[in-house]
């Protein structure tokens, strides 16, 4: 599915757009179904989400009842708690450890396992599996996975989303789980990682990119090429499937248009 392009002139704009978005995904999942919940990203434009999540729950605007959001991530990188590489320790530093989303319980933040906690990524991978079925089962969802209202995706400039990464062979993974990724190409070289069918289980599948390093995969993201060259061409979202971007991170329309002879 070709996503659908929403711009805002600074990366700064744009979190505060998307973070306007994602509370009104959030407001009207809880009055349908009590909770909500929410996949996030790391990546700079994926942080700076968190950190407009946050002002905007201090600022008193349209947000949801925290006490009744999860937190989950699609992906983290294998590191010792607390290293500030880990996506989950970049979201806590911009949100005051979770406390400005005011009143989200810390059983509600669903974070990764750890190199501390964990000998491998596989190991961590399989606990957040039970962690995500536990979830299931207490929303008596169907299957293994709970239901992720909004799954926030940060892309590289190579395509990659989550830690699913061009040219491997997670690319062709096709049961939605939660997998250890090894020699990512990108440090860490330890991850772990929702495939791309379980990001496409939610609602709806956002792209959060800024920077003019992304527009190449981003026009590859818009044409739609083969998932194992572009990751992020692999996903999209039951309801909405949209890019969010700042201009630079959009190829120009005429891109595409031969140059004269
Ligand atoms: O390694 C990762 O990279 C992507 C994108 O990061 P960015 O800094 O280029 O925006 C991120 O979304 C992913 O969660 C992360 O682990």
């Amino acid at each position: 599915m070709t996503p659908l392009v929403e711009t805002e002139s600074t990366k700064d704009l744009l979190a505060e757009r998307i973070a306007a978005r994602v509370n009104e995904v959030l407001v009207e999942a809880q009055q349908q179904r009590g909770r909500a919940s929410i996949a996030l990203t790391g990546g700079s434009m994926g942080i700076a989400v968190v950190a407009a999540l946050a002002a905007s729950t201090r600022t008193g605007e349209f947000v949801p009842d925290w006490s009744r959001v999860d937190l989950w991530w699609s992906d983290e990188r294998f590191l010792p708690d607390g290293d500030l590489e880990r996506n989950a320790q970049q979201a806590a530093d911009v949100s005051d450890r979770f406390a400005l989303l005011v009143n989200l319980p810390p059983e509600n933040v669903h974070v990764m396992g750890d190199s501390d906690r964990f000998n491998t990524p596989e190991e961590a991978a399989e606990d957040y599996i039970a962690e995500l079925r536990a979830a299931a089962r207490a929303e008596n969802a169907e299957g293994d996975f709970p239901t992720f209202d909004v799954a926030l995706l940060g892309m590289g400039p190579d395509g990659h989303v989550a830690s699913i990464f061009p040219g491997r062979e997670e690319t062709q993974i096709e049961e939605p789980t939660i997998i250890a990724v090894r020699d990512s190409p990108k440090p860490p070289p330890l991850r772990v990682s929702m495939t791309l069918p379980l990001i496409s289980t939610a609602n709806h599948v956002w792209y959060v990119v800024a920077g003019a390093e992304k527009a190449e995969a981003a026009g590859r993201l818009l044409k739609g090429t083969p998932a194992l060259e572009t990751p992020a061409c692999g996903v999209s979202g039951r309801i909405s499937t949209v890019l969010f971007a700042t201009p630079d991170a959009v190829p120009a329309q005429d891109d595409e248009t031969p140059t004269p002879n």
